[in-house]
C-alpha cells in the first residue's frame, strides 16, 4: 500500500488527470489519461505508467458530455485504478489565482470563497475547477487539496507587462494582465535544461497551442511575457475564443446591437475563434482535415496572429533563441508548426521537414539561427510536484 496523489486539470474542452505514487522523494506515475472533447466528440482515455492504453470509450459526434459528465466518468475509474493504496492528496488545477495567489495553496473553505470571486473572469474553466474541489471538500473534508493556478508562473513579470494604459486606480484593484497556461510554461521551463542549453538559458517563445492558446515570453526559463491578459480571452484566437479584440467592438456590440453582457460573453468565448470563422469546428483536427474555404481562412488567421503575437513577444525579449511548441495543436499538428516556422524565417528560424513530420524535439536545421522545438506539456506533473511540496511542508503528514 502506498500514499498516492490525484491530479485534476479542467481545461475548457477537456478533464486531464493523472495519478501518482509517492515512492519516498519520487513520484511515480502509476495513471495518465483524459476526457477530451467535451463539448464536440467526447473520448475517454486512460494509459499507464508506459503509455499503453488501458481503456478508451468514446461517444457519438455531438454530445455535449461537459465538464461535470466526464467526472461522472472519471472519478470511479480512477478510484478502481486506486485500489489499496492511500489517497493523501489531489491538486488541482485553478487557472485564476488573481493578485493574491502567487503560489499554490493549501484549499480551505475561506480559499474557495476567495477564488470564486474570478469565476466571471474565467467562465470556462474556474466553475468547473471549483467544482470538482467544492465536491472533495463536502465529501472528504479532511483530504488534502492544493491548488496550483496558471496565474502564478507570471506574476514576476515586468510591471509595464502586467499594465493597461487605464487609470492607475484600475491597476491597483486588480484589472491588470495575469496571463494563463502558466503550470504549463512552469513544466516546460523545469524540462528545458535537459533538451536544449541555449533554449533554457536564453531568450525562449513557448507556443502553448491547446483549445485554450497563449505563447510566453521566457527569459532565462522566467516568464516575461504573455499574450492572455486580464482574463483568459485575450490573445490569440482558440478553438472558441476570439482572442484581441479592438474594445471598440464590444462598444459597439452594447450600443448598436443591444447585446447585453452574457451575451457578449457567449460571443467571445464560446462562439468566436476558429469555430466562428469556419463556421464548422472549434477542433483543429476537423478543420486540417476539411477542404472547405471557411476552414482554410481560419487557420490562416490563426497561423496569422501567431506570426504577429511571436513579433511581438520577439520584441519584448530583445531577440530570439528559440521557440517551443507545445499542447493538443503544439505537439500534433505538423502542418501548423511548418507554416508558423515558415512565418518564423525572419528571426532566424529554418524548419527541417522530416524532424517536424517525426514530431521533433528538434524541428529546425542544425544552423539554424533561432532554434525550434517540440516538447510535450505536463501540467500534472507540475501540479502533483506542488501538492507534494506543500502537503509534505505543511509538517503533517500527507496520512
Ligand atoms: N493530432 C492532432 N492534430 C491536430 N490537432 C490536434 C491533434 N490532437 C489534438 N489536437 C487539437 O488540440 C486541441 C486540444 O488541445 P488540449 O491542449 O488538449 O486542449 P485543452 O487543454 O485546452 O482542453 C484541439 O483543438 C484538438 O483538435
Ligand atoms: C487558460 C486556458 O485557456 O486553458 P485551456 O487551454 O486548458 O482551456
Ligand atoms: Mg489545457
Amino acid at each position: 500500500m502506498a500514499d498516492a496523489i490525484a491530479v485534476l486539470n479542467a481545461g475548457s474542452s477537456s478533464i486531464k488527470y493523472s495519478l501518482f505514487l509517492l515512492r519516498g522523494d519520487a513520484l511515480e506515475l502509476t495513471l495518465r489519461g483524459q476526457v477530451e472533447g467535451l463539448y464536440t466528440r467526447p473520448r475517454f482515455i486512460a494509459k499507464d505508467k508506459d503509455g499503453e492504453l488501458l481503456e478508451e470509450t468514446t461517444w457519438a459526434e455531438g454530445v455535449e458530455m461537459g465538464h461535470a459528465g466526464a467526472l461522472d466518468h472519471l472519478v470511479p475509474y480512477v478510484r478502481r485504478h486506486l485500489g489499496r493504496d492511500n489517497l493523501a492528496a489531489i491538486g488541482h488545477r485553478v487557472v485564476h489565482g488573481g493578485m493574491d495567489f502567487d503560489a499554490p495553496v493549501r484549499v480551505t473553505p475561506a480559499v474557495v470563497q476567495q477564488l470564486r470571486r474570478f469565476v466571471p473572469l474565467a467562465p470556462l474553466h474556474q466553475p468547473h475547477n471549483l467544482a470538482a474541489i467544492d465536491i472533495v471538500l463536502q465529501r472528504l473534508p479532511d483530504l488534502p487539496q492544493v491548488a496550483c493556478f496558471d496565474t502564478s508562473f507570471h506574476r514576476g513579470n515586468p510591471e509595464v507587462a502586467q499594465m493597461f494604459a487605464l487609470p492607475a486606480q484600475f491597476h491597483a484593484e486588480g484589472v491588470r494582465r495575469y496571463g494563463f497556461h502558466g503550470l504549463s510554461y512552469e513544466y516546460l521551463a523545469s524540462v528545458l535544461p535537459d533538451v536544449d542549453e541555449r533554449a533554457a538559458q536564453g531568450r525562449t517563445v513557448v507556443l502553448h497551442l491547446g483549445n485554450g492558446a497563449s505563447m510566453c515570453a521566457l527569459q532565462g526559463g522566467r516568464s516575461v511575457a504573455s499574450t492572455m491578459g486580464f482574463t483568459a480571452v485575450d490573445g490569440l484566437p482558440m478553438g472558441t475564443r476570439c482572442g484581441a479584440v479592438d474594445p471598440g467592438v464590444i462598444l459597439y456590440l452594447m450600443d448598436q446591437r443591444g447585446m447585453d453582457v452574457r451575451a457578449i460573453e457567449k460571443l467571445v468565448y464560446q462562439q468566436s475563434g476558429l469555430l466562428g470563422v469556419s463556421g464548422i469546428s472549434s477542433d483543429m483536427r476537423a478543420l486540417l482535415a476539411s477542404d472547405d474555404a471557411r476552414a482554410r481562412t481560419a487557420i490562416d488567421l490563426y497561423v496569422y496572429r501567431i506570426r504577429r503575437e511571436l513579433g511581438s513577444l520577439a520584441a519584448a525579449l530583445g531577440g530570439l533563441d528559440a521557440i517551443v511548441f507545445t499542447a493538443g495543436i503544439g505537439e500534433h499538428a505538423a502542418f501548423i508548426r511548418e507554416r508558423v516556422c515558415a512565418d518564423a524565417a525572419w528571426l532566424g528560424v529554418e524548419l527541417d521537414p522530416a524532424a517536424n513530420a517525426k514530431g521533433g524535439p528538434r524541428i529546425s536545421v542544425a544552423g539554424s539561427r533561432a532554434s525550434a522545438w517540440v516538447v510535450p506539456t505536463n501540467e500534472e506533473l507540475m501540479i502533483a510536484r506542488h501538492a507534494r511540496a506543500l502537503v509534505a511542508g505543511s509538517g503533517r503528514s500527507v496520512r
